[in-house]
């Protein structure tokens, strides 16, 4: 499989604290990829590194290359708004805009451009139904978004996201807030999902990695220890420490 992320000897620093530590590894195109590990191991402070949300964090240094199609989104020349579009994030609490449901999905592609109503109507429509929210809401698009339940504003954010034709989804334990039922609703989207998109997800849930990924990190202390097959890794693991994790003995 194409891998569309290229990591290569990535450092990151807060201050002086080392967060993380030589990682190299690539991320396949158009498959899902879960991060694992107990808390504070660097699981979310990587994920941030693929779209430069780090940078926005006083005293953070980062040392080593991450390519995306073969380009280093580190080097100056790449403007960190384009990056941004290209790969995009879904957050851990569903934080929509306190606009209507059509103004949240249609933020990003008129930040980028797009005027016309009819392609914006249709970029709307579009992303709920990938979604999976159209059927819901096609009839209240002028509503609050804040209107809606909690999985249905995790939704919409991934429609949001998804407005501006992502490669990349990053997904930072964004079914952790959720109840079960949304919980199940947002990760068989997922599995929709892989078909189109590249998929990075940060979960501490490791059945859900099991049941959604098809490549599984396991992190320790920043370090990557693990990282193979998502079948491979939860059936034999090469390392102790993974095993460890895995059969709940520790983390
Ligand atoms: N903004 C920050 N400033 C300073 N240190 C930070 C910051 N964010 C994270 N860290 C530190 O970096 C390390 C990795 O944190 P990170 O949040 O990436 O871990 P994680 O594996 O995602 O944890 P969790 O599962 O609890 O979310 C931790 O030691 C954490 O305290």
């Amino acid at each position: 499989m194409k891998e569309l992320i290229h990591i290569e000897g990535l450092n990151l620093y807060y201050d002086t604290h080392h967060a993380l530590k030589n990682i190299s590894m690539d991320l396949p195109e158009r498959t899902v990829t879960a991060f694992i590990g107990p808390s504070g191991c660097g699981k979310s402070t990587l994920l941030r590194t693929l779209n430069r949300m780090n940078d926005m964090i006083p005293g953070v240094r980062v040392e080593g290359q991450v390519l995306l199609d073969g380009s280093d989104i580190y080097s100056n020349e790449i403007e960190v708004e384009t990056l941004r579009k290209r790969v995009g994030m879904v957050f851990q609490q569903p934080n929509p805009f306190p606009k209507s449901i059509y103004d949240n999905v249609a933020y990003g592609p008129r930040l980028h451009g797009v005027t016309q109503k009819a392609e914006l109507d249709q970029l709307v429509e579009q992303s709920l139904v990938h979604a999976a929210l159209w059927d819901e809401v096609k009839d209240v698009l002028k509503k609050s978004a804040l209107s809606l339940s909690g999985g249905q504003q995790q939704r919409l954010c991934i429609a949001r996201a998804l407005a501006v034709q992502p490669d990349v989804l990053l997904m930072d334990e964004a079914t952790s807030a959720l109840d079960p039922i949304s919980t199940l609703k947002i990760e068989e989207l997922v599995k929709e999902l892989h078909n189109k998109y590249t998929i990075v997800m940060v979960t501490h849930n490791m059945h859900q990695a099991a049941r959604v990924s098809g490549k599984t990190v396991f992190f320790l202390n920043g370090e990557v220890v693990e990282a193979a097959d998502t079948e491979t890794l939860f059936s034999t693991p090469q390392d102790s420490r993974t095993e460890d994790y895995i059969s709940g003995r520790f983390g």
